[in-house]
């Protein structure tokens, strides 16, 4: 997939060669990408600034949160690479933020602690969605937005009926971010095998929360041969991938450096479709016909100039994996109504 010689690139740059980034970034085949990450102060907001900032594609990065974000933006505007910063802090402010953008990450939201699933985050997350979602659909209507708050499994249909109230809805725009359940998948299968990790890859489609993360190891990538335990270990491993480390933080919040790297990743690979590139495919938490009865679904997606350029299907899938998909509708599909709900049902 795109997104492993995005890795390398992203790494290439935080090692260095800022200066010739910055001729680069200036050269008139670069298309200018302003790109907002909105909660740009929080765990996962500081460091995808920061990844934003290193990477040569964005021109103008806009860091907004409720609070903080002049001393992040000051802090990160420091660095001599090419991408204009500026912070935005309040309601007032989030119009500001949102103007000319291409591409806007929302980070924003609280939490989990141990104990909590991702779902106990909705009651609060879902209304820090919708404030998000509105303005988005009135300061930058046809920007593409990377969605990583939690219940991702209806923070997305909660955007989605949103811009759908607002007269803005394109399902080619709005992705749910999963990238992290395929680079901890990659990782998983490395480790187990004892192989390196570069060019290991593994889609993972369904969702982002429990059982509906639904690595596929039987489509991994070299062709590796795993044992009915090791897929199973390796499955359960990726299904509690964001569990493993709530439970290590023990009550100071979730994973920020790995999920910030993983949306940088998938947010370079947004806008790299944007600018043309070809065949750029990742996973995303998608509108989607993939799976009947299932309208979000993550899959393998072929990103372009309109966001989204093709939902690609599920390709041949093990006895295993199918009992998995089989597991997973019946929860996500009440994650998926919640979310149409809170927006659409009436108190
Ligand atoms: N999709 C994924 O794979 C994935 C991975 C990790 C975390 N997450 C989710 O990302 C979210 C953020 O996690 P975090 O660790 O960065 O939390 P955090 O508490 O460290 O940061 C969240 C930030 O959001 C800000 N915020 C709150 N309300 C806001 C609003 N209305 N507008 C703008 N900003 C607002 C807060 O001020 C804070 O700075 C959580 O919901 C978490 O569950 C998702
Ligand atoms: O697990 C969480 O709550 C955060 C995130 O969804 C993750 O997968 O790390």
């Amino acid at each position: 997939m795109a997104a492993r010689s995005a890795a390398a690139g992203l790494l290439k740059r935080a090692l260095g060669s800022s200066n010739q980034q910055q001729v680069r970034c200036m050269s008139s085949a670069t298309p200018k990408r302003k790109v907002a990450v909105l909660g740009a102060a929080g765990g996962i907001g500081q460091p995808l600034g920061l990844l934003m900032k290193l990477n040569p594609l964005v021109t103008d990065l806009s860091l907004y949160d409720i609070a903080a974000t002049p001393g992040v933006a000051s802090d990160l505007s420091h660095i001599n690479t090419g991408a204009h910063v500026e912070g935005f802090a309040g309601d007032a402010d989030l119009g500001k933020a949102l103007k000319g953008c291409d591409l806007v990450i929302i980070p924003a939201g609280v939490p989990r602690k141990p104990g909590m699933t991702r779902d106990d985050l909705f009651n609060i997350n879902a209304g820090i969605v919708r404030a998000l979602a509105t303005a988005i659909a009135e300061h930058c209507p046809e920007a593409l937005v990377n969605m990583i708050s939690n219940p991702v499994n209806s923070t997305v249909p909660i955007a989605a009926e949103v811009f759908k109230q607002k007269g803005t809805y394109d399902p080619k725009r709005l992705f749910g971010v999963t990238t992290l359940d395929v680079v901890r998948a990659r990782t998983f299968l490395a480790h187990k095998k004892g192989i390196s990790v570069k060019g290991v890859d593994v889609p993972v489609v369904g969702g982002h929360a429990g059982v509906t993360i639904l690595p596929l190891f039987s489509q991994a990538s070299p062709k590796i041969e795993l044992s009915d335990e090791e897929i199973e270990y390796l499955t359960k491993r990726t299904q509690d991938g964001g569990t493993e480390v709530v439970q290590a933080k023990a009550g100071k919040g979730s994973a920020t450096l790995s999920m910030a790297y993983a949306g940088a990743l998938f947010a370079e690979s947004c806008l790299k479709g944007l600018n043309g590139a070809q065949d750029i495919v990742e996973c995303s938490y998608v509108a989607s016909t993939v799976v009947p009865g299932l309208p979000y679904f993550s899959s393998k997606v072929r990103l372009g100039p309109n966001g989204v350029e093709e939902v690609m299907g599920l390709g041949n899938i093990s006895d295993y994996e199918q009992k998995g998909l089989e597991a997973l509708k019946s929860e996500l599909m009440s994650s998926i109504q919640k979310g149409v709900d809170f927006i659409n049902v009436k108190a």
